[in-house]
């Protein structure tokens, strides 16, 4: 049946990696059959440019009709003096509430031919395969009230509220027990139930979770020492589940353990499994127009929709097999290079990437 994939690239380097990105899907259209259209929406600081707002209603229309949808990343200097209510992050995040995309799938795996790029040692690292499932539609991030008051004094306060219901917890922990089922079948739940109620809540409600699971064995771990034991010795993990902020922070640290916050793809879901793919990073402004960042992120985040949207494991082992070849090609954005490899840019690893793809036997 064909499926409907709407390409939001944002800003920055969005548009330089979603190209590359959808390179790869039409390969897999070409010469796997994969019967697909691709529609293409303004989402971040290009929509506010061209509409007003960071997430315009033909873009929501087109997401809301589409099967999946791929984004790049959003936000930039450029728009960083406006309002925090109309900044493009507000686009990417009304998408996800919108979309009700509750679920974030962060994997950070190591490709053994990046073991040298990565910031810990080769026996501290190599093998690393952790899966982060943060949630993505609650939590401090859109916790109300929030903003800026002015006291009596006339100081000024800003606040924000870290929220969670029950049945949010209970959602969220449910997704990262039933993906370590699937794998190593242990859970870690990260959270700072030692000050924050809230989180005292959430591993209430994760305990209550892990009686659905007698099989899968739960850890719970306070966030700083998360933080510090993922850089110390990160195999320990096998899934980690946590709330929006932590997870956001957890993951682009995790990021460079496997060489770079260029190679983290994700998938944002809903309970239908409908999703929403992105690389972990964001626009990098720093190196946007220059055709050096990594597209491998959002590559693998195709991987991650061809799984989880499409059902469709095989392509999705071929796309990450595919990768892996290009790397073992020696083939490096400068972000994960190293002495003796080639150095590439974005577009010359995509065309490796597809080449890889259509040569990669099954
Ligand atoms: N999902 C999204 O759209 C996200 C958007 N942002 C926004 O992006 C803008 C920049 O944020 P930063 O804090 O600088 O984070 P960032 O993730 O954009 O960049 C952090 C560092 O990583 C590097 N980097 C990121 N992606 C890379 C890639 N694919 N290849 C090679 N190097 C890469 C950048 O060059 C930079 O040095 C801000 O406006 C921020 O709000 C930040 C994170 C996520
Ligand atoms: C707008 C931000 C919450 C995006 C981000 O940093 C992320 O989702 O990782
Ligand atoms: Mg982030």
């Amino acid at each position: 049946m064909r499926k409907k994939v709407a390409i939001l690239a944002g800003d920055g380097i969005g548009s330089e990696i979603t190209a590359e990105a959808v390179k790869v899907l039409a390969a897999l259209q070409e010469h796997w059959g994969l019967d697909l259209v691709m529609e293409s929406g303004l989402i971040g600081g290009a929509a506010y440019d061209a509409t007003g707002t960071p997430l315009p209603d033909d873009t929501l229309a087109l997401a809301q009709d589409s099967d999946a949808i791929l984004l790049g990343a959003v936000g930039g200097p450029k728009w960083e003096t406006l309002d925090i209510s109309v900044r493009p992050e507000k686009g990417l995040l009304g998408i996800r509430s919108a979309l009700k995309l509750f679920a974030n799938l962060r994997p950070a795996i190591l490709y053994p031919q990046l073991v040298g790029a990565s910031t810990l040692k080769p026996e501290v690292v190599s093998g690393l395969d952790i899966m982060i499932v943060r949630e993505l539609t609650g939590g401090i991030y859109f916790g109300q009230p929030r903003g800026v008051r002015c006291l009596e004094n006339g100081e000024r306060e800003g606040f924000n509220t870290l929220v969670y219901k029950e049945s949010e917890i209970r959602r969220i922990a449910q997704v990262a027990f039933t993906i370590a089922m699937k794998r190593g079948r242990r859970v870690c739940s990260v959270d700072k139930a030692n000050v924050l109620e809230v989180t005292e809540l959430w591993r209430e409600v994760v305990n209550e979770v892990a009686k659905e699971f007698p099989e899968v064995e739960l850890s719970h771990m306070y966030v700083d020492n998360a933080a510090m034991q993922l850089v110390r010795a990160p195999k320990q993990f096998d899934v980690v589940v946590t709330t929006n902020m932590f997870g956001d922070i957890l993951s682009d640290c995790a990021a460079m353990l496997t060489g770079s916050i260029g190679m983290l793809p994700s998938a944002s879901l809903d309970q239908s499994g409908k999703g929403m793919y992105e690389p972990i990073h964001g626009s990098a402004p720093d190196i946007a127009g220059q055709g050096i960042a990594n597209p491998l992120a959002t590559i693998l985040s195709v991987a991650m929709m061809l799984r989880y949207s499409f059902n469709e494991p095989a392509p999705a082992t071929r796309l990450e097999k595919a990768v892996g070849t290009v790397l073992d090609q020696g083939l490096r954005t400068p972000d994960i290079y190293s002495p003796g490899m080639s150095q590439v840019s974005t577009g010359a690893m995509g065309d490796a990437v597809v080449e890889a793809l259509i040569n990669t036997p099954d």
